[in-house]
C-alpha cells in the first residue's frame, strides 16, 4: 500500500517524541530513503541539490569576500536544465548524501555534459576544483561537499561490473549498484589508512613528502593492507618510514579525506622511548622526519595559510580540516598542560 506522501519528504515525526531525538528520526528517514526508490524520488522533489561539474562543486562567493556551497531545490533546477537544453532525466542521476539538521534530504548532481560557464552564469556561482573549494569552505560544508564528490566519482568509476564485464544500475538514492548478470551488490568503497602522531615524551614526529608545498610537515600516514589491523598498520607504516617501534597507541579520532580518492583516515597517538628515539627515514617514501618541540608546534600552530611565494621559510601544519592537525593540537594541549606525552 501506498504511503502518504507527506511522510515521503521530511524525516517522519517520531510518536515517542520523548525518547527519539530529530538526530534518530533523521538517520532513519535517509536509511529508507536508501531502500525505497519511490520515497527517494519524492524526496528529491522538495530536497536541496549540491552540484557539481566534472566532480568540482558549485560554490558562491558572500558579501564578506567568504566561499560557501550553493544548494538549489528540483524546482529552481528543473527549469535551468531544460534551458541549457537538458532532458529531465538529468535530474534523476542525482546521488543522496544524507538529511540537513532542517530535515531536508540532499543530494549531489554531476552536470559535466553541460556547458560549464552556462550553469555558472545561470546558477550565480562558480565551479572550483575540489583540493581548493575543500579549504575555502567552513565548518560541515567540507566535509559533505567531499562526501558528495567521493560518490559520484564512484558512481562515474562503477558503470560496469567488474565480474561480467555488464552496465550496473544504481538504485534511485546512489547508495549502491547492481549487476543483474552476476546478481552483484556494489557499495561506495573507501581505503582505510592510519594517520599517527608519535611522541618521545616531550617532542613529536612529523615527515614531509617530496610533493608537499615547501615547509609543510605532516603526522606520518599510510595505507592499511589487506588483513592488518589497525595497529599492525600503524606499527609497520612508522617501522618503514622511519625506523622505529611504538608503543602505547591509543585513538584519537577519524575522517573522511578525499585526496587522492576517499580514504577513511583513522587517527592515533604512540609513543617512543626517548633513548630508542633515534629517526632512519626511508627516504624512498619521505623527503625528510624529525622530532619537534612544543616550542616549534606553538609557532607552526599559528601559521594560518600556507607562505606565498618570496616569503621567508617558514614550518606550517595540516589546516583545521585535516585529522593530522587535530593530533598536533591534542598532542601540544597535552604538553602544556604537563602530561607526558600521549
Ligand atoms: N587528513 C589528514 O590529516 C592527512 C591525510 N593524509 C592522506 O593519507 C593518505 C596516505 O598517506 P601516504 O603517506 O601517502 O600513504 P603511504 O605511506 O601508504 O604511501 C602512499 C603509497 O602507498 C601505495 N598504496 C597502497 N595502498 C594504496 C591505496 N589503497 N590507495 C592509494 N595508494 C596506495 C601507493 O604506492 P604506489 O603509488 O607505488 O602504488 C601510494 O603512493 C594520503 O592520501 C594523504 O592524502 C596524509 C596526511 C594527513
Ligand atoms: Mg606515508
Amino acid at each position: 500500500m501506498l504511503r502518504p506522501l507527506r511522510i515521503l519528504l521530511s524525516p517522519p515525526k517520531c510518536p515517542l517524541t520523548r525518547c527519539c531525538s530529530g538526530y534518530v528520526s533523521r538517520m532513519r528517514f535517509v536509511n529508507r530513503l536508501q531502500e525505497d526508490d519511490d520515497a527517494c524520488a519524492a524526496a528529491l522533489q522538495n530536497g536541496r541539490i549540491f552540484l557539481f561539474h566534472s566532480l568540482s562543486p558549485l560554490l558562491q562567493r558572500t558579501n564578506r569576500g567568504t566561499f560557501r556551497t550553493s544548494a538549489l531545490t528540483a524546482s529552481d533546477l528543473q527549469p535551468i536544465l531544460k534551458n541549457l537544453g537538458s532532458d529531465g532525466s538529468l535530474l534523476k542521476e542525482s546521488v543522496l548524501i544524507g538529511c540537513s539538521e532542517q530535515n531536508q534530504a540532499e543530494f549531489c548532481l554531476d552536470v559535466g555534459q553541460l556547458d560549464q560557464a552556462a550553469v555558472e552564469e545561470q546558477c550565480g556561482g562558480t565551479f572550483v576544483d575540489l583540493r581548493k573549494a575543500f579549504f575555502l569552505l567552513k565548518g560541515a560544508e567540507a566535509p559533505l561537499v567531499a562526501k558528495g564528490q567521493a560518490l559520484l566519482r564512484w558512481h562515474q568509476t562503477n558503470r560496469f561490473c567488474s565480474a561480467t564485464g555488464q552496465p550496473t544500475q544504481r538504485n534511485q538514492a546512489g547508495s549502491h549498484r547492481f549487476c543483474s548478470s552476476s546478481s552483484t551488490t556494489y557499495y561506495p568503497q573507501m581505503s582505510p589508512v592510519v594517520i599517527v602522531l608519535v611522541s618521545d615524551g616531550t617532542r613529536c614526529l612529523l615527515g614531509r613528502q617530496a610533493s608537499f608545498p615547501r615547509g609543510l610537515y605532516s603526522a606520518l600516514a599510510g595505507f592499511c593492507n589487506m588483513g592488518e589491523t589497525l595497529e599492525e598498520a600503524l606499527r609497520r607504516e612508522v617501522a618503514e618510514e622511519v625506523g622505529l617501534e611504538v608503543q602505547n597507541i591509543s585513538y584519537s579520532s577519524s575522517q573522511h579525506w578525499p585526496f587522492p580518492h576517499s580514504s577513511f583516515m583513522v587517527a592515533c597517538h604512540a609513543s617512543v622511548s626517548p633513548t630508542h628515539s633515534q629517526v632512519d627515514v626511508d627516504h624512498s617514501e619521505l623527503e625528510e622526519a624529525r622530532w619537534f618541540s612544543l616550542d616549534e608546534i606553538t609557532c607552526a600552530l599559528q601559521v594560518k595559510a600556507p607562505p606565498r611565494r618570496g616569503d621567508p621559510p617558514v614550518i606550517w601544519l595540516p589546516p583545521p580540516h585535516a585529522v593530522a592537525n587535530r593530533l598536533i593540537t591534542e598532542w601540544a594541549d597535552l604538553q602544556r598542560h604537563g602530561k607526558d606525552g600521549p
